[in-house]
């Protein structure tokens, strides 16, 4: 008899697979290869940045209180007693009226407390001796980098879990990290199940269709942030994929299957999950696409099962694995990013469930704007390519309208969202 599958709302089935989450561990790999990955530690600046003060300008070096006279009319005469570059340090304490010729980046000579550029500077030279003369009024510290107007020794400039962009890896660079503590990428295994399934490089033959969803999951794993590790495709076939699956769940950090967790005579996912001994956490979720979503968990790993209609497929991934591979990665906020958007379609029908829609989020006049990428069913595979949101229409007796307020979780955002949303 069919087993009878009870819907449990998107935030308990969120909360119970979260329950089953895993903290981040470190590895530390070479600066170069640290881009795009998380941070596993918070950020410390290990000096003052910059740690000497520097002219940021090319120009002469001063004490200020020798321009307290300058005027138009009057200039006041400086001898140039050395010259330095970036890098160099002058060996010269200043005297009064005594000037210091300095590159920008170069430390302060002693005494010098501010820097004439040399568009205000009028260069003489009298006896083979330089000499600088100015026209106007310098402040103390005009002119002048500070130690530390960066940063300053010991603050903590990135907390951990934060996307490693180039800015960060500036920051990294400036405080010696020759090595970088990085979050771990969980090792996530996936097979995708389907007798109908052809591989890419296979031609069209009636009743058959080439495999897109394990293509499309491997990326929005690296998107995440995790490794795939991809097992190939399997036929409907229970012994086949029984033996499959129970071989690469210990082999991987998470397991994500695609296909084969409805109700249909060839679904044998639930049957695997039976004989393997698993706790389903659910297998009916009250939206849209993925209602069949499956989780399960064995010995604390947990198994995804994941619908094979590409869309539900997609939007499963994004709302249950995304969140637990995030919180391997140290991620403060797991959840992806929800922000309030103007609707820009009609959707006159109401749904039970609630439905997540593939949408582009763009902004139009200062305001953000979210437009369905495609046709919302949960088979479809083009409006996924557009997407770069999922729309919330919530569960209820009410349709929605062009110009309703509506939330949308952002696919492509690194920040992520407080939970519950
Ligand atoms: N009597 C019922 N039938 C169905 C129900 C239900 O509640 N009662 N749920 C429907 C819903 S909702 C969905 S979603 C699908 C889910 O089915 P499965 O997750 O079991 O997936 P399959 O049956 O294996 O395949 C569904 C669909 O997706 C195509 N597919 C599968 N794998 C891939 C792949 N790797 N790449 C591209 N496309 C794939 C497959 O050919 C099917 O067309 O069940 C409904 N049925
Ligand atoms: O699991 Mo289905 O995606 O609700 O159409
Ligand atoms: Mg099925």
């Amino acid at each position: 008899m069919l087993e009878k599958r009870l819907p449990i709302h998107i935030g308990e089935a969120v909360n119970r697979v979260m329950m089953h989450k895993k903290s981040g561990t470190t590895e530390w790999v070479s600066i170069n290869e640290s881009y795009g990955r998380f941070l596993s530690e918070d950020l410390k600046a290990t000096s003052d940045v910059p740690h000497f003060d520097r002219a940021p300008y090319d120009g002469y070096a001063i004490r200020s209180k020798d321009t307290s006279e300058a005027t138009q009319t009057t200039p006041v005469t400086f001898e140039v007693v050395d010259h330095i570059g970036a890098g160099m340090v002058s060996d010269k304490e200043l005297g009064p009226f005594q000037a210091v010729r300095i590159m920008t980046g170069a430390q302060m000579p002693v005494g010098a407390d501010s820097v004439v550029m040399f568009e205000l500077a009028k260069e003489s030279a009298i006896d083979g001796i330089n000499y600088m003369s100015v026209k106007k009024i310098h402040k103390q510290g005009e002119n002048v980098s500070y130690r530390g107007e960066d940063a300053k020794e010991g603050e903590v400039l990135v907390n951990k879990g934060t996307f490693i962009n180039p800015g960060i890896q500036a920051m990294l660079a400036t405080f010696g990290y020759d090595k970088v503590p990085v979050a771990k990428k969980p090792v996530v295994g996936l097979y995708a199940t389907g007798t109908e399934l052809l591989e890419v490089n296979e031609p069209l033959v009636p009743g058959k269709i080439r495999n897109s969803n394990s293509y499309m999951i491997s990326a929005q794993i690296q998107r995440a942030g995790a490794e795939v590790r991809y097992f190939g495709q399997l036929p409907d076939d229970f012994d086949t994929c029984f033996e499959a699956v129970s071989n690469a769940i210990g082999e991987v950090d998470i397991f994500i299957t695609t296909g084969g967790v409805s109700v249909g005579d060839f679904d044998y996912l639930p049957q695997i999950y039976e004989k393997l001994g698993a706790e389903v956490l659910f297998n009916k979720v009250a939206m849209r696409p993925g209602s069949v979503t499956t989780v399960a968990q064995l010995d604390g790993k947990l198994l995804f099962g994941l619908s094979g209609n590409p869309s539900a497929c997609y939007v499963g991934f994004e709302l249950f694995a995304r969140p637990i591979i995030r919180i391997m990665l140290c991620a403060e906020w797991p959840h992806l990013r929800k922000e309030k958007a103007v609707l820009n379609a009609d959707f006159p029908k109401a749904n039970p469930f609630t439905r997540f829609v593939r949408s582009a989020l763009s902004i139009e006049d200062g305001k953000l704007v979210v437009t369905p990428s495609g046709l919302d069913k949960s088979n479809i595979i083009m409006s996924l390519a557009g997407a770069n949101s999922l729309m919330i229409l919530p569960g209820g007796t009410r349709g929605f309208e062009c110009g309703d307020n509506v939330e949308v979780l952002m696919l492509e955002d690194q920040s992520g969202s407080e939970w519950p949303w």
